[in-house]
């Protein structure tokens, strides 16, 4: 069986960049690390990832966070969760004015009017997004969009819109909304916008923020947390290599009673990925065999709520039925919800899809890519388990590329298709169409 995927639906989601493995992010000199003293390689990962965790936590309490690169700080803060506090933060440590931070779509949005590719942004998009609609714009703000609910509108698609048309009439009598606090696109992007924009995604957050260029010192003088942005931009492909194995015990299930869940968990403390072995899996990968493996990734609405608006949970259950069927395989389960972007934006990105986007235009109308996803960490659990040829459950194209870029051998693929339920219907025709899915 072939395992390239189809030649003549080449989805332009993977000409985008799907199935790569871990971080090819450009190493430019605006995100080189800082020279670090001697130190245990394995406290080294560690503090880095904590760094970064740190800093997740920041952006999402709304406190600004200081970005570090040879070229001076760029303090930044999240448009999603930025209060009168954070805003005030920001104020005190800019050296200019600030200025938004948004992903081309978004900013475009914003603008009411295409921007020019590439945006203004001089920084090539960090490795989630690589291959995405390039860049980030940055837009200049008048004084009366610098508000926490501004922001919040211009940063949110599924927001009221608080911003009428360029020239459209706010209200009758009135002047145009547009002319009174309109954003204005900026001459370029700061440096370091890549590493902002990555620093919300992995947040979870709406990718947009709000940045100023800062005095070092203000990091001290402000009290807030300072982070290389080559950490920031390195953390995914960190994380997922730091990965170990934490816990595990017997958990039978109702399709499968012999099964085991593995727990692993990066040095960061961060999130936790799980693997679910029916049978004996290791065994067979031991003799040489390829088990038959599922990269699963989390879909809180479908697998435990039963929602009908995708594959997930009939794809979950089939897989473990058919491992127990066959004696043995693996599950990892991925805490990846909504291809990498978070049930929260997931959920938004279905707002968006009632109101007539399709999944992948939804996800780039967020600031987000089609598929935020890199399947380092799957490769990385199943080396831990001992198994490095597998039969791969999968419709997906990307998956196939994906965990062969990663050094695992994708020794046969095995469909795992469902009827369309009446729900899902335009769903699954747009993987097939968009994402290049091997769905007919
Ligand atoms: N952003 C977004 N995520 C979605 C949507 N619908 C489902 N998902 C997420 O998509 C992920 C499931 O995708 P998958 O089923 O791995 O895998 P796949 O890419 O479809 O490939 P298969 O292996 O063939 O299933 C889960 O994390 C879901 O939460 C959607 O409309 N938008
Ligand atoms: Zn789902």
């Amino acid at each position: 069986m072939s395992l390239s995927s189809r030649g003549d639906a080449a989805s332009e989601h993977r000409a985008a960049g799907g199935g790569r493995c871990g971080s090819d992010r450009p190493r430019g000199s605006a995100v080189a690390a800082p020279p670090e003293a001697e130190e245990d390689p394995g406290a080294r990962i560690a503090r880095r990832l904590r760094a970064v965790h740190r800093a997740v936590g920041e952006l999402r309490r709304g406190t600004p966070v200081l970005l570090r690169a040879p070229e001076g700080p760029l303090c930044v803060v999240a448009a999603e969760t930025a209060g009168a506090r954070g805003l005030g933060a920001l104020a005190a440590a800019a050296l200019a004015p600030p200025l938004l931070l948004l992903a081309p779509a978004r900013a475009a949005a914003a603008l009411h009017r295409p921007v020019p590719q590439g945006g203004g942004g001089r920084e090539p998009p960090p490795a989630p997004s690589a291959g995405e609609p390039a860049g980030v714009v940055a837009l200049r703000l008048p004084p009366a969009l610098l508000s926490p609910e501004a922001l919040r509108g211009l940063a949110d698609p599924t927001a009221e819109a608080l911003l009428p048309p360029q020239g459209a009439p706010a209200s009758a009598g009135s002047a145009p909304a547009g002319a009174l606090a309109a954003p204005e696109l900026a001459p370029g992007a700061p440096p370091l916008a890549g590493a902002a924009l990555a620093l919300a995604k992995l947040a979870r957050l709406l990718p947009a923020l709000l940045a100023a260029p800062a005095a070092e010192a203000s990091a001290d003088r402000l009290d807030l947390l300072a982070v290389p942005a080559a950490w920031v931009l390195d953390y995914p492909a960190t994380a997922a290599t730091s990965l170990a194995r934490v816990a595990e015990a017997a958990v039978p299930l109702e399709d499968a009673p012999e099964a085991r869940l593995v727990a692993f968990r990066a040095a960061d403390g961060g999130v936790e990925h799980l693997a679910i072995l029916v049978g004996r899996p290791e065994e067979l990968a031991a003799q040489g065999e390829a088990p038959l493996v599922r990269v699963h990734s989390e879909c809180f609405t479908g697998d435990l709520l039963g929602s009908l608006r995708c594959d997930c949970g009939p794809q979950l259950r089939g897989a473990i039925r058919r491992m127990a069927a066959e004696g043995a395989g693996v599950l990892l389960y991925l805490a990846q919800e909504g291809r990498g972007i978070g049930l929260v934006n997931k959920l938004r990105a279905y707002r968006l899809q009632d109101a007539g986007l399709d999944t992948l235009d939804a996800n780039r109308a967020l600031g987000y890519g089609a598929d935020e996803r890199d399947f380092l960490v799957a490769a990385t659990m199943l080396r831990a388990l001992g198994i490095a040829r597998v039969r791969l459950m999968t419709n997906n194209p990307d998956k196939l590329a994906g965990l062969a870029a990663c050094g695992i051998e994708v020794a046969g693929r095995e469909a795992l298709r469902f009827e369309a339920n009446g729900v899902n219907d335009r769903y699954l025709a747009t993987k097939a169409r968009r994402f290049g899915h091997l769905l007919a």
